[in-house]
Formats: structure tokens, sequence, C-alpha cells
């Protein structure tokens, strides 16, 4: 995807008439692939933390960090339920080069479309936000993250920078292969309900901002739930989150 080429303005008419956008580009799916093969090898040896266990974002130079996100009224801001796992991963993580190169992708067309410069989120001592670089994963069995829109995001950007919010992420599954039922959803600008998984599918980015509800759909019911296996539903995402006041 040639991210000197996007337009921010055109991509602006887009999101306020439909709500949404999908991009489908062979480098990302190609860097995708490798990817989620990272994640894998990632999820396989590290240990998992409870939903609360805190921890640091500098620490995620050196690991990784892989947690639960369970609960009824999880989330910041409007809270919405959730069972899923994640990973968190260092933007500048030498052990995992091809999630390195898909999030600083995403990071890139971010930044672009907020009007700030390419690397905003890299020096968060200085600019109060951390690149939060992780990989959502709902097991089958029951992963699913209720239906909301980000608001928390937009009002901490728009009170500390005045930019506005956009939601990218990448997805790293497929249906009908790594889970069979359910999955992401989005309610377009006429409140239709798209199903990303056949819409978009494997490595595509797709966008959205803070007016879109979407979220994802009960996985795969039929199974028991097991947190140790590497199928189910999994997407890519990058947010700016705040630097902790110390
Ligand atoms: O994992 C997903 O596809 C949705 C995640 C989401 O909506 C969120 O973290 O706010
Ligand atoms: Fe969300």
């Amino acid at each position: 995807m040639n991210i000197a080429e996007i337009d921010p303005a055109e991509i602006d008419r887009e999101l306020n008439s439909n709500g949404y956008m999908i991009f489908r580009d062979p480098e990302i799916a190609q860097t995708s692939l490798q990817a989620r093969a990272e994640y894998v090898r990632c999820l396989q040896a590290s240990k998992l933390h409870a939903t609360r266990e805190k921890f640091h974002y500098t620490t995620l130079a050196n690991e990784p960090w892989r947690k639960l996100a369970i609960g009824s009224s999880n989330g910041l801001g409007e809270s919405y339920a959730q069972n899923l796992q994640s990973i968190y991963f260092g933007a500048n993580d030498k052990n995992y080069p091809a999630l390195g190169s898909l999030f600083a992708t995403m990071i890139q067309i971010r930044n672009k479309l907020m009007g700030v410069d390419p690397s905003f989120g890299s020096d968060p001592e200085r600019e109060r936000f951390w690149d939060a670089c992780r990989v959502h994963h709902y097991p089958r069995g029951g992963g699913f993250m209720a239906t909301h829109r980000d608001t928390h995001f937009p009002q901490i950007i728009s009170a500390q920078i005045a930019k506005p919010f956009y939601q990218i992420c990448v997805l790293l599954s497929r249906k009908n292969t790594d889970f069979f039922t359910g999955g992401g959803v989005i309610y377009d600008g006429n409140k239709q309900r798209i199903d990303l998984e056949t819409d978009a599918g494997f490595g595509a980015l797709v966008l959205f901002d803070g007016r879109t509800y979407h979220g994802v759909e009960d996985v795969d019911l039929d199974q028991v739930i097991d947190f140790s296996r590497t199928d189910g539903r999994l997407a890519a995402f990058v947010n700016l989150y705040s630097v902790p006041a110390t």
C-alpha cells in the first residue's frame, strides 16, 4: 500500500458516508501470513497474565505481554463485555519482524490520517502516547466482544492533541478455516451489518472511526474454550494509549 498516495480528505469523505473502509493490499496480505506465524510462536512461548494484572509499556521492549481480556464491563469509557486474549508487542521487537513491519505500516497510515508526524507514538516520554501494538485473539468456544463504539480514545486524543481518532485493524485469521461461526462485524452508515470476515478477509486492512458500531460475534460455541489453541479469530491493532502519569 503506497502510504504517500493516501488522501486523508478522500478517506474522511468515505468514512462520513459509509462508516468504514476495507483495503486489500498484496504486500500487507503477505506480511500478515508471516505475522500470524510469529504470533503463534509467541503465543506458545508466553505466559498468560490475568485481565487486571498491570504491565508497563516499557517492558514490551524486552518481552511481549500476553493477557486475558475477560469481563462484563471491560473497556475504557463505555463499558462492553468481552472474552479474548491479547498479546502486546514492542513496536520494534526484533524477535517479531513481520509483526513489526505490519504494525509500522498501520501506524504510518493512522498518523497520515490524523495529520501528525509519521513517527508519532514512537517517543512516549515526549508525546505522552505510546503505540499499543497488539493482536486480539478470540478463541473458539466463546471468544467475543459486545457491539460498541470506540469513545474513550477519541476523547483522550482530542483533549490532548486535538486530532481525530481512526481505528485500524488487519485481520489475521480465516473464517471457515481458523474458525467457523461469528467473528468481526461492523454496522455501516445505513446500519447494515457487515461481516468483516467475509467482506474483508485474511490480511485485509479495515478502517473506521469513533462513530462506527462494531464488535466480534461469538466464535464457535460448539467448541470448549481453550486459550492455548492457536486457531480462532485474530486481528492486529495499533492504538495510541496515554502514558500513565507517574
Ligand atoms: O478485536 C476486534 O476486532 C475489535 C476490537 C475492538 O473493537 C476494540 O478493542 O475496541
Ligand atoms: Fe472497538
